[in-house]
């Protein structure tokens, strides 16, 4: 059985097709990543998920329990931990009386473990709380009963780099014990590393669904080279280098980037260099960022014909796919 799942789910507000025939399942211990730009219907899904308003057409199910069928879902929802987007608590209170009320309802029985993660300070009235700290409160109050599954709407928002990767750690440590859990973002490269699977809905449609490695190896790799000498732009005219753009910089002088195909130019001249180990006297220095997604050995043996002067080879930004999915880019 699924966790959780979406079937022909449609949801027209009038103006706006929010949802347009929506399918899809996330598996039991999956961590599915939701992925869509502002207003592509990501929050559509998970509020009708929640029971929090009706389809037009089409439902769904979690935890096997039908989203459309009140009295059905509130079974399931003992068992579902769930963050919306912008959590909204009584300002009145303290963090402390929040999760007190949660706890009566549905459970703590990791509260202590999770605001040992999170930290939210729960002493203070919500009032003077910051952003972050209404999502550190939030985080701890999804999973404090200890849930089956965890439905969270951009649940990195409003937390610093720090607190994200705690983020990131915890939920990889929930995913080993088993926990299911789907989670919106418009940012890909916060859900890479937690997520198994992606969906990607654009304007209300479900562009794909796919599993994140999958992604990963179609995105292929960003390279940044700095290289001496005025290599121009035939450098790395290789299969699989897309979005190349090379700048080269003389004694303070910057020629404009060019954003270039991998067809014109020329090669490093290396005798101009004094011959100092990977350092020009006072040469051009060309700086060249491309996309690469072929053969890796290709791409070692064409930089292994420059003199590098610098070289960073990361993983693409998965922004980078997700322009290729919204006609962003051709490469
Ligand atoms: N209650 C509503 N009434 C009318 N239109 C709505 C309503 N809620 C959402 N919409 C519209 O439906 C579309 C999808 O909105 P939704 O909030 O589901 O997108 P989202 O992917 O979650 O966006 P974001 O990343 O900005 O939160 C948007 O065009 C939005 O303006």
């Amino acid at each position: 059985m699924s966790a959780l799942e979406v079937r022909g789910l449609t949801k027209n507000y009038g103006e706006v097709l929010a949802n347009d025939d929506v399918t899809f399942a996330v598996g039991e211990g999956e961590v599915f990543g939701y992925l869509g730009p502002n207003g592509a219907g990501k929050t559509t899904t998970i509020r009708t998920l929640m029971g929090f308003q009706a389809p037009t057409s089409g439902g769904g199910t979690v935890l096997g329990h039908d989203v459309t069928d009140e009295a059905d879902l509130i079974a399931a929802k003992r068992r579902i931990g769930y963050l919306p987007a912008n959590p909204a608590f009584d300002e009145g209170v303290t963090g402390r009386e929040i999760l007190d009320l949660h706890a009566s309802i549905k459970g703590d029985e990791r509260r202590a473990e999770l605001l040992e993660t999170f930290d939210p300070p729960v002493d203070r009235t919500v009032r003077d709380y910051s952003t972050g700290n209404v999502q550190k409160l939030g985080l701890v109050q999804a999973f404090m009963h200890d849930p089956d599954l965890v439905v969270m709407d951009e649940p990195t928002s409003g937390l610093d780099p720090l607190m994200q990767r705690a983020f990131n750690d915890f939920v990889e440590a929930e995913k080993e014990r088993g926990l299911t859990v789907f989670l919106s973002s418009h940012v890909l490269s916060e859900v890479r590393r937690v997520c198994d699977r992606v969906g990607i809905i654009r304007e209300g449609r479900l562009v794909t669904t796919e599993r994140i490695e999958d992604l990963l190896h179609r995105t292929g790799k960003f390279v940044r080279v700095r290289v001496a000498g005025d290599v121009g732009t035939r450098a790395f005219d290789l299969d699989g280098v897309h979005d190349v753009s090379c700048s080269t910089t003389d004694g303070g002088r910057t020629d404009d980037p060019a954003e270039t195909g991998p067809d014109a130019g020329e090669s490093v001249d290396v005798d101009a260099l004094d011959g100092t180990e990977g350092t020009p006297s006072d040469g051009p220095v060309t700086e060249c960022t491309f996309t690469f997604t072929g053969d890796v050995n290709e791409l070692i043996a064409a930089l292994g014909e420059r003199r590098l002067l610098d070289l960073d080879v990361e993983e693409a930004p998965l922004e980078e796919v997700f322009m290729r999915f919204y006609g962003g880019s051709d490469a």
